[in-house]
């Protein structure tokens, strides 16, 4: 069904769609494009043909010991791994770009890998990332020249074809031509990007390569050493571009940085699954993916266990909260700079207290005073963690007793013993804390932990003493442990946040620690922040925390992964919010009006989401349906009913690890970040939405990309 409408789309752009094989098309009329598609064809089988005679050249894979052996077979796997991503899909785009100083425009395949004629080295297929392919993503059009950076300098030129091409499992489906020089339409038309945009989506998010849009494109490319902060509408690709970023970098900066030392944040385990087929269609792997909470207690060596009895998402999301609760809530005071000073307050005391008062004099006669050992620790390197310092204090206080030792010549053992348990009595006499036990120190202390609330601290006492900690304090104690003992594995090349607007000012401050110097991709969207008793308020609180020179921002307003019709839609739930908000704008791409429909009683309710989604399911286009409920109880009810029913739907529930696609009830704020082809959002009443919930709602509704409804007993919403 959404093919012929995009086909149907198509014709209303008065696009220059070239048909080809696929059923539903119209008969071919016009010889000229049909005669391309077959030049297309022809040449695709060529490209292929050398492909695959390089992977054949491959042979097989080393088995023995031999450690530069075993190098270069890793290299010719990921060579192999390249090419068999080639040979599925060559390319996907064609740009006829003529420099200034040739006499005709040359053709340029742009592929997810760059392939090389085995022979001659000459390159059928550009690389997507190559500097050249830039002009691919940025042409919008016109005559007026054109030009890219190249490692020489700049070229330019003019473009005269662009042309995009289906390539599937190594046939060519269709092309489409989205410029052509001197036609009389002079822009570049969007009908690819409408038709991927129309097609069904299964459990797993999807690369862009072939439709990157321009300004996604332009972050995609920013150079490395920046902290590049996007701020995009629900469905403007961000977590696709961030993912799409690191293969670039990657590319970009080959040598100098490395998969295993970028990582990746995002809010569960459940969304890495999600996200977790992009990266190796784009060559990538290894790259680290977790979560703050997971890497927080790894960095804390898991002296400390996450404290399961309070869930903060059940806290927060089945109760109503007011604005002040959500203002005032002790994970935005722990995470706020304000608490990191009182932090940096108690480790400037720690370190100033290194130096113990007295001197030290294990044999009477041979003093060690402490302004030579001030001396040493004014000598040592300031950067080092507090702890370490201690250490070489420590040590340095070791050596000097030896040192002593043997110029005086002593050699009474009995004395030696003596002068060596004052020496460990001394080393003990210069502190020694872990990070818990620094906390822990601050919280029962008169300073300025007392911007908490003394049940709050003694609370935060009880559980740390007994080796929990709740995830606002994470940031707290790896800052701690940063300074105090620093990074225990390399610092990173490359961070990437997902779903910023959740994290504090105090977690980026600990993640800007395990870096040289910033380099960092931080994605969010201030209006689906429904962690705001956790989460920022404002961009500025995270970016303010960067150089201004070293800072990136970008805004992405249009949103590509739901019809028109659902984007006006959850705008209106925006609109709700008051002043301020930016609403999404949508890809002129139409579906079904969204309905809104009303239960009488419960029962009805209950009856009608089960009808709703056997009439989805028997429509038969739909991959993947979600049931969303306000909280997590009500996804309980609604998962016994459709049992009942016979209909088999999975539940999704908090630490749940994977999501499997299918038909899935999930309460509304675990779904962030996903997506669905269809939606039904299941209690749209009232009370369940409450004029606080708007941007709970805007997050459910935009999880649609072809089909939602609502349904609601009682009242509807005023959100809407
Ligand atoms: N240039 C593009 N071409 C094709 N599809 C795109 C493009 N950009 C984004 N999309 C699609 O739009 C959808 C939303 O992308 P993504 O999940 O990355 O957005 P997001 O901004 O992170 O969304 P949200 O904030 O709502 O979680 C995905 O299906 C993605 O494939």
């Amino acid at each position: 069904m959404r093919l012929s409408l995009a086909v149907f789309l198509l014709s209303a752009y008065e696009c220059r769609l070239i048909p080809c094989v696929l059923q539903s098309q119209r008969e071919v009329t016009d010889l000229t494009t049909q005669s391309a598609f077959q030049d297309e064809a022809k040449r695709l089988d060529d490209v292929l043909q050398h492909i695959q005679n390089q992977l054949r050249a491959i042979g097989p894979r080393y088995t023995g010991d031999d450690f530069t052996e075993q190098m270069l077979d890793l290299q010719r796997e990921q060579r192999k791994q390249r090419l068999e991503v080639a040979e599925r899909e060559p390319y996907f785009g064609r740009l006829d770009f003529q420099e200034t100083a040739q006499e005709a425009p040359s053709p340029l395949y742009i592929g997810k890998a760059g392939v090389a004629h085995e022979a001659t080295n000459q390159l059928l297929v550009v690389d997507w990332r190559a500097p050249v392919a830039s002009l691919y993503y940025a042409f919008s059009g016109g005559e007026a020249p054109v030009s890219y950076e190249s490692p020489e300098g700049e070229i330019d030129g003019t473009v005269h074809l662009k042309r995009n091409l289906m390539v599937r499992q190594s046939k060519l489906e269709r092309i489409v031509d989205s410029y052509v020089r001197g036609q009389a339409d002079e822009t570049v038309t969007d009908e690819f990007l409408l038709y991927r945009l129309g097609e069904s989506k299964d459990n797993k998010l999807r690369d862009i390569v072939s439709t990157i849009q321009q300004e996604q494109d332009l972050i995609i490319r920013t150079e490395k050493n920046r902290a590049v902060f996007i701020q995009g509408v629900a469905g403007s690709g961000k977590t696709t571009v961030a993912l799409h970023r690191l293969a670039y970098l990657l590319y970009r900066y080959a040598g100098r940085i490395h998969a295993e030392r970028m990582v990746i944040f995002a809010p569960n385990r459940m969304f890495l699954d999600y996200i977790s087929g992009v990266l190796p269609e784009l060559g990538v792997g290894d790259i680290v993916q977790t979560t703050y909470v997971e890497w927080a207690l790894d960095q804390l060596q898991h002296t400390i266990r996450l404290d399961d009895t309070v869930d903060a998402m059940e806290y927060w999301f089945e109760q109503p909260r007011t604005a002040e609760e959500i203002e005032q809530a002790v994970p935005r005071i722990k995470g706020g700079l304000a608490f990191k000073q009182a932090i940096d307050l108690i480790i400037a005391e720690t370190e100033a207290a290194l130096l113990p008062a007295a001197p030290f004099e294990p044999v009477e006669g041979m003093v060690l005073y402490p302004h030579t050992m001030k001396e040493w620790l004014a000598t040592d390197d300031k950067e080092e963690p507090v702890m370490r310092r201690r250490e070489r204090l420590v040590s340095r206080i070791k050596r000097w007793f030896e040192s002593e030792w043997k110029t005086r010549r002593y050699t009474d053992s009995k004395l030696k013993s003596k002068a060596n348990a004052k020496l460990n009595a001394y080393g003990k006499k210069i502190a020694a804390f872990t990070a818990p036990q620094l906390y822990l120190a601050l919280l029962k202390g008169s300073g300025k932990a007392q911007m908490l609330s003394a049940k709050e601290r003694a609370a935060t006492v009880k559980r740390i003493q007994s080796g929990l900690a709740q995830p606002e304090d994470l940031a707290p104690l790896v800052y701690i442990q940063l300074r105090l003992y620093g990074l225990e594995q390399s610092r990173y090349d490359h961070v990437v946040i997902d779903e910023a607007q959740d994290y504090s000012p105090f977690q980026l401050e600990t993640l800007k620690l395990c870096q040289r110097q910033p380099s960092m991709t931080v994605l969010g969207d201030l209006q689906q922040g429904i962690h705001g008793y956790a989460g920022i308020h404002s961009w500025t609180e995270l970016t303010a925390l960067f150089n201004a020179d070293d800072t990136g921002y970008y805004e992405l307003d249009r949103s590509y992964r739901s019809t028109m019709e659902i984007i006006d839609f959850a705008n209106r739930v925006l609109g709700s919010m008051g002043a301020g908000v930016k609403p999404a704008v949508p890809v002129f791409r139409s579906g079904e009006p969204v309905i809104v429909r009303s239960a009488a009683t419960e029962a009805d309710r209950l009856q009608r989401i089960a009808d709703i989604v056997r009439e989805w399911q028997q429509e038969g286009s739909y991959k993947t349906i979600a049931i969303l409920g306000r909280t997590a109880s009500s996804c309980d009810i609604i998962a016994g009913h459709l049992a009942k029913a016979g209909i088999e739907a999975s539940l999704v529930e908090r630490r749940q690890p994977t999501y499997g696609g299918g038909l899935t009830i999930v309460p509304v704020y675990l779904a962030k970040g996903l997506e669905f082809d269809a939606v039904l959002i299941a209690d749209a009443d009232a009370e369940s939405y409450s004029s606080n919930d708007a941007k709970l709602l805007y997050v459910g509704c935009t999880r649609a990309l072809h089909k939602l409804e609502l349904l609601h007993c009682g009242p509807l919403t005023g959100l809407l």
